[in-house]
Order: C-alpha cells, then sequence, then structure tokens
C-alpha cells in the first residue's frame, strides 16, 4: 500500500473538450493537495459521443455519457471519474459511489445568438436550438410563438452550427461555455425564473468504486458542503420523479449558509401543464427535501403528466 503521497492515479475522462477541462481541473486539485501524487488521464469515447444524429432521449439517455467510464473503474484502468453531475444517472449501478462534488460553478442556462441580445427579443417564428426538454417546455410556455429544433453534439460543435446560421440562438448551459473561455458568447444569463437548472447543473462530481475507501479519505477535501447538499437535494426530487432526460423536468437548490431552498417543476414537452413547486430544508435534511418537493409535484398534477409521457413513449 503506497502513501496518499507518492499514488499514481488514473482518472477517465470523455474526450470532448469539456470533459477534458473538467478532469484537468481535478488533476489539478489533486496535485495542489497531495503534490508528490501522479495523476493521468484516460481518454474514453462513449456511446452518447459517437451517436450525435439523434436526440439522448431517443437512444436512452444520460447513462450513455457514464457507462463506458464506469467500465474503466471496474476492471481497474482508472481510478476516479469525472463527470458533470447533470450527466450522472439519478441511480448508480451498485457498487459505485460519488465521492466527491466540488464547488459549483453558475448553475444558470445561458442564451447565445449572434442577432438577439435576449430571449425576449426574438420575433415570432425564430429558431432556437436544444435539445432538452427541460429547456424547450420551459420556452414554449412563455414564448409560445419560438420554433425549437434539435441542437447536438460537443459545446464547439453547437456553437459552430449557431454561427452557421443554422439556429437564431441556442441554449447551454453557462457553466461550459465559462469553463471552455467563451464566456463572451453569453448574451443573457437565464434566471432561474427563465430557465430553471437540471439537477445537478454547473457542479462535477467524482465516481469511484464503493469499495475504495483509500480514495474517500483522500477526495474528501474536494467535496464542497454546499454544492453536494444541493446536488443531493436536486437528484433526489429527479429520482422520486424518474427522473432521466426523457421528462422535461427542473431541479434546483440554493444553499444560504446551510438552510436549503429547492425549487422544481414538471411539464408537458409543448410546455403545456406546468407543475411547479418548492420548499425550504435544512443542509442536514437536503435528500428529504428533494423527496418533499417531489411529493408536492406528484399531488400537484406531475403524476398525470408523467403518466402521460409515460404512455406517449410507450407508443
Ligand atoms: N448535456 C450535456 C452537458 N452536460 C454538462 C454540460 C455543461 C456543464 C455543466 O452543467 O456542468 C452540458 C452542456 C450543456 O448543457 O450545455
Amino acid at each position: 500500500m503506497t502513501t496518499a503521497a507518492s499514488q499514481r492515479l488514473v482518472i477517465a475522462t470523455r474526450e470532448s473538450p469539456l470533459a477534458l477541462w473538467q478532469a484537468n481541473h481535478v488533476r489539478d486539485r489533486l496535485l495542489a493537495l497531495y503534490p508528490d501524487m501522479t495523476v493521468e488521464l484516460l481518454g474514453m469515447t462513449t456511446k452518447g459521443d459517437q451517436i450525435l444524429d439523434r436526440t439522448l432521449n431517443k437512444i436512452g439517455g444520460k447513462g450513455l455519457f457514464v457507462k463506458e467510464l464506469e467500465a474503466a473503474l471496474a476492471e481497474g484502468r482508472a481510478d476516479l471519474a469525472v463527470h458533470s453531475m447533470k450527466d450522472v444517472p439519478m441511480v448508480l449501478p451498485e457498487g459505485f459511489a460519488i465521492a466527491a462534488i466540488s464547488e459549483r460553478e453558475t448553475p444558470y442556462d445561458a442564451f447565445v445568438s449572434n442577432r438577439y441580445a435576449s430571449l425576449a427579443d426574438l420575433p415570432a417564428g425564430a429558431v432556437v436550438g436544444t435539445s432538452s426538454l427541460r429547456r424547450e417546455s420551459q420556452l414554449r410556455a412563455r414564448f409560445a410563438h419560438l420554433t425549437i429544433k434539435p441542437l447536438r453534439g460537443n459545446l464547439g460543435t453547437r456553437l459552430g452550427k449557431l454561427d452557421a446560421g443554422e439556429f437564431d440562438a441556442i441554449i447551454l448551459a453557462a457553466a461550459g461555455l465559462k469553463r471552455l473561455g467563451y464566456a463572451e458568447r453569453i448574451r443573457e444569463t437565464l434566471s432561474a425564473e427563465d430557465s430553471l437548472p437540471a439537477p445537478g447543473q454547473g457542479a462535477l462530481g467524482i465516481e469511484i468504486l464503493d469499495a475504495r475507501d483509500d480514495l474517500k479519505a483522500l477526495l474528501a477535501p474536494l467535496n464542497h458542503a454546499a454544492t453536494a447538499a444541493c446536488v443531493q437535494a436536486e437528484r433526489a426530487l429527479s429520482r422520486r420523479l424518474g427522473g432521466s432526460c426523457q421528462i422535461p423536468l427542473g431541479a434546483f437548490a440554493e444553499d444560504d449558509d446551510g438552510f436549503l431552498r429547492l425549487r422544481g417543476f414538471v411539464a408537458n414537452p409543448d410546455g403545456t401543464d406546468m407543475v411547479y413547486a418548492e420548499a425550504n430544508g435544512s443542509r442536514a435534511a437536503a435528500n428529504g427535501l428533494g423527496l418533499q418537493v417531489a411529493d408536492l409535484l406528484l399531488t400537484e398534477g406531475a403524476a398525470e403528466v408523467l403518466k402521460r409521457l409515460a404512455t406517449a413513449a410507450a407508443d
């Protein structure tokens, strides 16, 4: 058994520029804590990166981005996998754990356009690119006059399609744009009222094999308690509602000195039957808060919305 100081760790990561930025960020933080450690990246291509002509909800959802990385952990080819928490399924496979969630970058969605300064400026028929049912339902609820078209691919690809004139505007996570140095392309940061973020948006998670107690101690300093509690509440809400990217759902928690406010919504993809709920609770009870807001949503109409979505998906 080597000590942490001289340990060699391998981080499994997707090879998109954003994933590599995130893996390098975790490596830098580890090296700052443990200067004598060796940290290497193992780049991998996932199914979610390969299949770009269909929307994620049609090809199996979020799990597509993490399965290959988990296989590398299980086979001992890597010690850690770094993920955007937004891409991590609500239920981890048996034997895996999220050992740390680092401090959140901005959680909000961003409006990006070469022609218009804000969402409210878009004229009738303007074409907005997004493949997220969460973003689409919220846009349609407030701006029924817009045309929503699918947009997939990594960040650079998406900006390229906007620049090629395929869209009047696109909606992206502000966090990814900031990390990759594209902050100046954000024309408007959408508030939580404009576009409630996705569970885990803007937060990074480090996944390990649950049995690796050695890594848990080592990674503990990278965990940010407030972010971890917010993400836990958001994910508990989403999990209770069967959360996946097949459901138009948002969940967003904010931590004010140990006191959480959690907001959630569910709607039809066309923005109708929008159900919204929120509640407050202590950081220590984050999981229960998620379940509480999920139950509020269910009793206020989300149960019917989810049932209709399930029926439609089975057709
Ligand atoms: N769905 C892909 C994805 N996963 C995480 C991010 C952004 C970074 C983050 O939320 O941490 C993005 C891109 C986007 O939604 O624009």
